[in-house]
Order: C-alpha cells, then structure tokens, then sequence
C-alpha cells in the first residue's frame, strides 16, 4: 500500500532565524522539486542551496534543501527538508503549497511514528523524542538522550534473550522429552532472579527519574508568623509572597518553581495552620492541609526564638509521618540550639534575615531524596515503570510455584511467556493500538 506523503514545520511557528519544513513520504522528492530551484541531478544528503518558490513560479525565499533518500532518513521513507528563513507566513505558505501538490499536513507525532513502523527506532526511543523536547533540566534530557541512544532497550534485550533461552530449553523438553535432558528448577529459579534483580534495579530508579522529569513538590507548613513566607521568598530569591508581623498574612497558597542542583522544585507557601481562624483564614488553612497531603516533603517551618510551642506540637503531630525537614527559623534571634527534638538529623536552622542555612537547607532537601549522581539507567516513564513491576510479580509467582510449575511445564511456558510480552511490550514488539495512540498523540505537530 502507498503511504502518502506528510508535511509540517519541524520548527516552531514564531520569527526566527531559520525554520524547517519536512516532507516525508513517497512523493516528498516530486514535491520538493517543484517548489524549489536545484540542479537536473541532485545527490541524497547534500545540501542545495536556491530559491524556495510559490505555485505561481515567484520567489517565496531563498534558503537550503536536503534529499534523505529511502530507507537513510529519519522516517525511513523519502524525506525532503527547505531550510527558509523562520518567517511565519513564508513557512505556512510552504507547507501551503506542499498539500496542494498532493502532501497532507502530519498529525502530531507521525514523523516518529513513521519512524517507528518503519523500524528506525523503538519505543522507547519514540517515547525518549518527546522526553527530550519537553525535558526542562539538564537532567532530565540526559536521562531522555540515554533513552534515545538506546540503553534501556539493550538492557530490555538482553533480559529477553535469558527468558527467551529459558523458554526454548523447556519448550525443547515438552516437545522431545527422551532428546533432552531434563531441566532442573534451580536453574530456571537462578535465570529468574537474575533477571528479576535487573529489573528491580530498573523499578527502583522510577523515584528519582520522576523527580528529575516531574520536579519535586515542597510544602512550607507551620503555625502563623514563624517566617513561612519569608523562608518561601529567601529560597526563590525575590519578594515574592507578602510578609508582614501580622498573624495570618498568606491566605491562599502561593506556588512558585526553582531549580536545586538541576532537580525542578515546586515550592508552596501555605498559611499558617491554627484554630482561632476567622471564615477567610480557615478556607485558606482548608488548602494548606491539602496542599500538605500532595507535597512531596515537607518544611515544618518554626519560630526559634519561640521556642517548639503546643501549637507546633499539634501541627507537627500531622506531618511528622511524611518526608519532612525541620526548620528551626528566626535564628538569627537565637543564641543557642533548641533542645526539643530528641535527635533528629533532619534539622536545619535558618534565618530569612541573614540568609544564614539557606544553602544547608537546599543541601538537606537534595540529600533527603536520595538523588545521588549516577551513571546508570534510570526509568522515567511511568509505561515502562508499570510494565517492569508487572514482569517483577509474574517472576516472584513462578519462584513461587517452581515445584508445580515444574512438573507442569506447559503452565510454566505460558507463564515466562508472560514475563515475555511485558518486556516486549516495553521496547513495542507487541502494541495495541490504544498503546500506539495514546503514545504519539502527546507530541506535537511536526515530530
Ligand atoms: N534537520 C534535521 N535535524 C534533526 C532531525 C531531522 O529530522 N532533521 N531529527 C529528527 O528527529 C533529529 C536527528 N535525527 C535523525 C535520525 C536519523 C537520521 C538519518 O538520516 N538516518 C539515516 C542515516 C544514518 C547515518 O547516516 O548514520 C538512517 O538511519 O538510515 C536523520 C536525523 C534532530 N535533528
Ligand atoms: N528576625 C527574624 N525575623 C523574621 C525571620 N523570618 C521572618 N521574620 C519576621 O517574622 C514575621 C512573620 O514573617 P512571615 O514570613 O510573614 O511569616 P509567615 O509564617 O508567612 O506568617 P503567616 O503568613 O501569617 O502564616 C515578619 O515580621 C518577618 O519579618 C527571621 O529569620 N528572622
Ligand atoms: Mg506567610
């Protein structure tokens, strides 16, 4: 069957230096040649430089074309790219004129997806693309890039060749019984774990992958006038939130973003938790209790010079269960350390009028999460997250059940067929179309 033949901008639509229109289908070349002046024989892969023309034969731009011939392309398929200058009329006109002579404008993501029919990459590094364009830390899109390169799926590989020689030597024993000889479960049990400590090691880094990806989600919390917002404004760097001596000064919840060592923080002032409210206070109390329940730490901010009160106490009793720092605050008005927690390493004292222990306290929230530098994969979606744990649980039932399962190895079969399908499905040997669907439709037009 003829594909037809796609075009978008690969470049945003906003004035710019130069812009990109891609063209990539059977007709990409016929196309191109028309609405561009070249040479009677052009090479595939070198850069033309002429005049980019209108229907009418005037000239819309000058600028640069490129051949991708078949299968040495992005797509896999003929792909055809004019550089014009990013000029926004110039650039749908373009595009214009390309769906006249037969293009069709691509839906979002189907330049990646071609790619992907066509076998140029896999899932994963479909699924890396769009990490990559929405990535907003250095962080984030090296972990992306890795992705891209491939790294997951040569690790997902070669957990498929272990199970995929495990199935044929049972399979070879269901099928020629007297040939072979008779597998033992330990190292049916011995391929497994290994391959299940492969996988926990993958699962295992999901946190720290979501949160270099997601960002992190810190709540100030504490009773009124112990600084909250003074602390919020000290750790975003400007006057952001209203400050006063008055008790109950932020009403609703205030929520700016920052960067910690490149990890994306979402931090949130909240108001001051304490029960003699009145209406308007208490609602926006309402939104700091639920703005603690979605955080994902918590600064259990109070007044060293007020020392821990009962008032704190109540507080603190509601969030001492969550991942939370102490943040002994004023201490610029104190002269020595409060002895109220018994020993806790999670304390940091700071003072929003000296700036002193700000550094500490950003140090603390880093080293709390556990995000330490490492070298090796780290998952950061939550599909591959979902489809590794789901592989964990078939393998720890058949560790399980060896001693049934190996004296009935068509069940067996089924079951590491199972664990299988979860780790093709993650590099998209199997797929649905729902999967596929909801997989593309996330990236935007021209990918
Ligand atoms: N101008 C331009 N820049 C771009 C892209 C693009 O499509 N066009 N990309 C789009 O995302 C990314 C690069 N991805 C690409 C991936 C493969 C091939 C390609 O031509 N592959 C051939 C030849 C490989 C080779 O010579 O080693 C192939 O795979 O056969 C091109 C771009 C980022 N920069
Ligand atoms: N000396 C000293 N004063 C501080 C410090 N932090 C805040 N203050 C003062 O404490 C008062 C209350 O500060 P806020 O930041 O508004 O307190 P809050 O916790 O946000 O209060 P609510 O919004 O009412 O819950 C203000 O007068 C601040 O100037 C500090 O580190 N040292
Ligand atoms: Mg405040």
């Amino acid at each position: 069957m003829k594909k037809d033949t796609i075009v978008a901008n690969a470049t945003p639509l906003i004035p710019s230096a130069v812009g990109i229109v891609r063209i990539s289908g059977e007709d990409a070349l016929k196309i191109g040649k028309q609405i561009f002046t070249l040479p009677q024989e052009i090479q595939e892969r070198k850069a033309y430089f002429g005049k980019i023309l209108d229907l009418d034969g005037s000239v819309l731009d000058e600028g640069l074309f490129i051949y991708f011939k078949a299968p040495k392309s992005f797509t896999g398929e003929d792909v055809v790219e004019i550089y014009p200058h990013g000029s926004v009329p110039v650039i749908k006109k373009i595009i214009e004129n390309v769906i006249t002579l037969g293009g069709r404008l691509a839906n979002p993501g189907e330049f990646t997806y071609r790619a992907f029919l066509n076998g140029k990459i896999d899932l994963t590094q479909a699924e890396a693309i769009a990490d990559l364009i929405s990535a907003k830390t250095e962080k984030a899109s090296k972990a992306a890039v890795r992705l891209l390169e491939g790294k997951l799926s040569e690790k997902i590989n070669s957990l498929r060749e272990t199970l995929l020689n495990l199935i044929s030597l049972i399979e070879a024993e269901i099928n020629f019984p007297e040939d072979v000889e008779e597998i033992d479960s330990q190292l049916i049990v011995e391929n497994l774990l290994k391959v299940k400590k492969s996988i926990d090691k993958l699962v295992g880094s999901y946190k720290k992958g979501s949160l270099i990806k997601e960002g992190i989600k810190l709540a100030i919390v504490g009773r009124p006038n112990v600084g909250k917002s003074s602390l919020f404004n000290a750790m975003v760097g400007y006057e952001r939130s209203i400050v006063s001596s008055y008790q109950g000064t932020t009403r609703d919840f205030i929520e700016e973003t920052l960067k910690i060592k490149d990890i994306p923080i979402i931090l949130l002032d909240t108001a001051g938790i304490r029960e003699t409210a009145e209406y308007v206070e208490k609602l926006g109390i309402e939104r700091s209790k639920q703005k603690i329940e979605e955080a994902d730490i918590i600064l259990f901010v109070i007044d060293g010079s007020q020392g821990f009160t009962d008032e704190d106490k109540k507080i603190y009793d509601e969030i001492k269960n969550k991942i939370h720092i102490i943040v002994i605050n004023k201490a610029d008005l104190i002269t020595k350390p409060l002895d109220i927690f018994e020993k806790s390493d999670n304390i940091i004292y700071t003072s929003s009028v000296t700036f002193q222990g700000i550094k500490d306290l950003e140090e603390k929230i880093i080293e709390i999460l556990g995000i330490t530098e490492t070298e090796d994969e780290i998952i950061i979606n939550l599909r591959h997250y979902t489809l590794l744990k789901q592989a964990i649980e078939k393998i720890e039932k058949v560790v399980e059940n060896i001693d049934f399962l190996i004296e009935n190895k068509e069940i067996l079969m089924l079951d590491l067929q199972e664990v299988l399908n979860y780790l093709e499905e993650i590099v998209g040997h199997i797929t649905t179309e729902d999967v596929l669907g909801n997989i593309f439709s996330k990236f935007c037009i021209g990918k």
